[in-house]
């Protein structure tokens, strides 16, 4: 599998400038952390990755293969799945019947339901419907959805989002077990930094639509702009 890039994205909203020359590599079996204050384009950006947004510029790559023809559904199907802040679940289906139902729309042959539903860290009934699920298990099963479509790479926008400290953890483990035994490429856009800093070996930070800097975690953590432009704000974690 190819590295999927992002080259010199940009995206306007009427005056609004939410991403100016961005570029992004993830190589397969790569953990990268996207982060950035609140409005600094990062679900911009996993838009534009996934075919939800077409940007003003620039190109999304997967090897040689142009993405941004393609419709969500293609970019899909070429390898690359991403998950929503909001969690969009079938509600009404059982827990194993929404990892179940993708895998068929998808044509794929899919991973075994419980297998999936374990490698996030989902346990007990899934003969449950999603609906009934705690905020934390119903994100842990949208990803297990977006495992099912046997993506190359998986953007995951906050996947954290309303967890515990424990839960969150948790999710790291299972994110890096994931990378690690199935070779995806994972981008994680998180606020959660304990869980950034604990499973991404590179960062690349946003501000305001532009890339303020990128490299190894620690060393942009560091970084006084980055420090100034984001961390300093955030109210928890090991900023
Ligand atoms: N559909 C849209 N129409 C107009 N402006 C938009 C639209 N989507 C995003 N924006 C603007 O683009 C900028 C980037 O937004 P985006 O949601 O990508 O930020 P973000 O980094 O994901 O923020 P957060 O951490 O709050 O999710 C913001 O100024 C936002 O208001």
């Amino acid at each position: 599998m190819n590295a999927l890039r992002a080259e010199d994205i940009g995206v306007r909203f009427g005056g609004v400038v939410a991403l100016h020359d961005v570029s992004l590599e993830i190589r397969p079996g790569e953990i990268v952390g996207l982060i950035g204050a609140n409005g600094a384009g990062k679900s911009t950006l996993i838009n534009v990755m996934s075919g939800f947004q077409r940007p003003t510029t620039g190109g999304v790559w997967l090897g040689d293969r142009a993405l941004l023809k393609l419709s969500p559904h293609m970019v899909a199907r070429a390898g690359v799945v991403r998950t929503f802040q909001g969690v969009r679940l079938f509600g009404e289906l059982t827990i194993a019947e929404n990892v179940a139902a993708v895998a068929a729309v998808m044509g794929s042959p899919g991973f075994a339901t419980k297998e999936l539903l374990a490698a996030v860290g989902l346990s007990g009934d899934f003969d449950r419907k999603a609906a009934t699920l705690s905020y934390s298990d119903q994100r842990k099963l949208a990803i297990a959805r977006a495992l099912a479509l046997e993506p190359g790479f998986l953007l995951l926008d906050e996947p954290a989002a309303g967890m515990s400290p424990q839960e969150a953890e948790q999710l790291g483990v299972a994110l890096k077990e994931l990378v690690e035994r199935r070779g995806i490429g994972l981008l994680l856009v998180e606020h959660n930094m304990d869980l950034v800093m604990s499973v991404c070996p590179r960062l690349v930070v946003l501000d305001v639509g532009r890339v303020i800097a990128t490299g190894p975690s620690a060393t942009v953590r560091a970084d006084p702009k980055v420090r100034a432009a984001y961390l300093g704000g955030v109210p928890h974690g090991t900023a």
